[in-house]
């Protein structure tokens, strides 16, 4: 990780340059390429399978606009069949290269340039199919071109069978293309959907490896990761396939009507090319700050939902407190931030209207201006015009792309520029290396708890917790850990879990699967009664006689009945008391039976009679246990009390022999 702060971090992030395409390429192609390598192969591919689709295209295409030129008997008659015609354009020499280049080669280099690439397969197999559908959509759009030609020029020359029979043509011609419109959406809809589900579980797979959610909670990079899986990688996918496309149609668009423009007039198409280049290079110039605009109405979007969000995860304790005029007050001054920014995008955006408006207004008049004066002389016909002015619109689509596209552009490059620092981070924290200056814990796995010489620190340095502690336990003895609040308690087992790691020493303990740890907040999963006994395994071979013994051992024996069983789904963290999630709790380390078990103060909101009852039932299983606690009833449950006194220092005694000082119970 770079030692970048937000702010510098940004500015590197907000420009239109060859980094932000790093960033795509780096973030696109494991979708594509599953070793994580191929940009070029990528384009090579690519460019094959369009120059192959194209050629074969162009060959259909140009048959087709012939034979509309010429009526159809007399192009079959002509070309002795047509079909002849095009035999012979697909077995000439150029069109065989192009075949076996664009057909044979992909395939082949698919099989034998990497091991694990046939699973890849599918997703080439939808491009390919959306690009065959893109050419034709495109070569319908020439054919198009053509008939409106004939159509309009029969409708200003008033020649009436010449105008029904093109009538009729254009009726069919728009028959046929309708299925490949549609369908030409609905292949880019469905393959932008697939891409989203593999990138989505991908970066799900990242964030719950190595606890990346847990760690990138202090990286002040990364805001609202849950905004970045659900909807930055929704848009990527979507614009990606859009800009691809829009790209793609471009260049066809280009190559397609670039020779019509030209044979009408080169005046005109040079005036395009040099009013396309002007108008691109204006936008971009403005557009830049468009992008961290964009950037910053994301961050600002997501951290007003996670407001709300927050609002309803702690519904109740707003309402005890009766803090609404407060909430309401935080909630609205995120809502005037994402307001503020959005204004800023707005004005920028108008700002830039100014230009690209009137920009696009001349388009529509530009063409006739110039080809009038050839008109008015009988040098061209009136559908030349209106062919003129729609390849034009056409080129000008294709050459002005990143004027009329610039606000999707700008919103693209923000999402690319968030995905990309997510993945950074969460690289980072897979394989995370020491900063200068900072050592590591060791921690070995061993059928034993110890803890040999630990010297603590907080994450980022901040605070020495406690100094060169050693502790072990045996197997079925129980610690218990107290001092006052804020001393490190709960740090120690946030060491001996491995969510902190800072210091010296070392820690022995066994897999982390035969331990259990009940946090100090009882967590209650998103589900059903059963899932919540169940968790962590929610497929452990347990059945529902079992669940009712454990809920029996903690007193909860009614829960089932009164909530209406095992399978219902509440909203638990609301629906039970805070004592009765820490027995259900509890509950599901009786149905674990985990050899080890860590409570940071598991029983603090329970009556003592509670309180024993479930000490009890792990004395009795023989569970080896460390617990944090404030009260004085849980010392004798424990062999051991390890008392941290809050200057760093700490003092290890039997129970029988531990005298409290005043502070730490009081
Ligand atoms: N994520 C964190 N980053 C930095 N410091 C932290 C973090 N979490 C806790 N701390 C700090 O570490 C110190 C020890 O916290 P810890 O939770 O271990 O206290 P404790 O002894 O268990 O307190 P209590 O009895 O109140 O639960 C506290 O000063 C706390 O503010």
């Amino acid at each position: 990780m770079t030692a970048d702060t937000p702010n510098s971090s940004l500015n590197r992030l907000n420009r239109f340059d060859w980094r932000l395409w790093n960033r795509f390429v780096a973030i696109a192609q494991p979708y594509w390429f599953p070793t994580g390598r191929g940009g070029w192969q990528f384009f090579v591919l690519l460019g094959l399978l369009i120059v192959f689709l194209f050629a074969l295209l162009a060959t259909v295409v140009g048959l087709l606009t012939l034979a509309i030129e010429r009526g159809f008997p007399e192009f079959m008659a002509e070309t002795a069949g047509g079909m002849v015609s095009l035999a012979n354009t697909l077995f000439s020499p150029p069109m065989v290269f192009v075949l076996t280049a664009g057909l044979i080669v992909p395939w082949i280099a698919f099989f034998f340039a990497r091991d694990k690439v046939l699973p890849r397969w599918q997703q080439w197999t939808f491009l390919a199919a959306l690009l065959l559908l893109l050419l034709c959509v495109s070569g319908m759009n020439v054919v198009i071109s053509f008939v409106g030609n004939f159509f309009t020029t029969a409708l200003a020359e008033k020649d009436a069978p010449t105008f029904w029979r093109f009538f009729i043509v254009y009726a069919g011609v728009f028959a046929i293309a309708t299925p490949f419109v549609v369908f030409y959406r609905y292949v880019q809809d469905l393959l932008g959907l697939r891409w989203r589900e593999w990138m989505t579980n991908s970066f799900l797979g990242q964030y719950f490896s190595n606890r990346a959610y847990y760690n990138l909670n202090s990286d002040d990079l990364i805001d609202n990761p849950d905004q970045r899986i659900s909807q930055d990688i929704n848009s990527f996918t979507s614009y990606s396939l859009n800009f691809l496309l829009i790209f793609l149609g471009s260049i066809i668009d280009v190559i397609s009507f670039t020779g019509i423009l030209l044979s009408k007039s080169v005046g005109l198409t040079v005036f395009l090319i040099f009013y396309a280049l002007v108008g691109t290079v204006v936008v971009a110039l403005l557009g830049r700050r468009l992008i961290s605009l964009n950037f910053n109405q994301l961050k600002k979007e997501a951290d007003f939902r996670y407001g709300l969000v927050h609002v309803r995860d702690n519904a109740e304790s707003i309402a005890f407190y009766q803090g609404e005029a407060q909430e309401a007050g935080q909630l609205q001054r995120r809502f005037v931030e994402v307001l503020r920014n959005y204004h800023f995008l707005i004005g920028w955006q108008r700002t830039m209207g100014f230009f690209r408006t009137p920009y696009r207004y001349l388009t529509f008049i530009l063409p006739s201006a110039i080809l009038a004066p050839m008109l008015f002389q009988d040098q061209i016909r009136f559908g030349d015009i209106s062919q003129a002015n729609f390849a034009f619109s056409q080129i000008f689509e294709a050459f002005a792309l990143v004027v009329l596209q610039i606000n999707q552009l700008s919103e693209f490059a923000a999402g690319v520029n968030r995905l990309e620092t997510f993945t950074e981070s969460l690289q980072d924290k897979v394989d995370k290396p020491l900063e200068a200056g900072e050592t590591a814990i060791d921690t070995v796995e061993d059928s034993q708890i110890s803890l040999e010489h630990v010297t603590l620190v907080t994450p980022k340095n901040q605070r020495l917790l406690v100094r060169d502690l050693s502790v072990k336990l045996e197997p079925g003895q129980g610690l218990v850990i107290v001092g006052h609040s804020g001393a490190g308690k709960s740090s120690i087992l946030r060491a001996i879990a491995g969510l902190w790691n800072q210091g010296t020493g070392r820690i022995v303990r066994p897999d982390l699967d035969e331990m259990l740890f009940l946090p100090q907040r009882p967590y209650m999963v998103l589900g059903t009664l059963r899932d919540q006994l169940l968790y962590p395994h929610p497929d452990a071979l347990i059945d529902e006689g079992q669940l009712r013994y454990a809920l029996e051992q903690v007193n909860l024996s009614d829960l089932p009945e009164r909530v209406g069983g095992f399978d219902v789904e509440l909203d638990w963290a609301n629906v039970l008391s805070l004592g009765e999630q820490q027995r259900l709790a509890f509950a599901r380390l009786l149905l674990t039976r985990p050899r080890y078990a860590i409570l940071d103060e598991a029983t603090s909101a329970l009556d003592l009679a509670n309180e024993r009852r479930l000490y009890d039932q792990l004395r009795q299983k023989d569970t080896t246990y460390i617990s944090v606690g404030h009260r004085p009833s849980l010392l004798k449950y424990h062999d051991y009390v390890l008392e941290l006194t809050g200057d760093t220092t700490w003092r290890l005694t039997p129970t029988a022999e531990y005298q409290p000082d005043d502070y730490v119970f009081a």
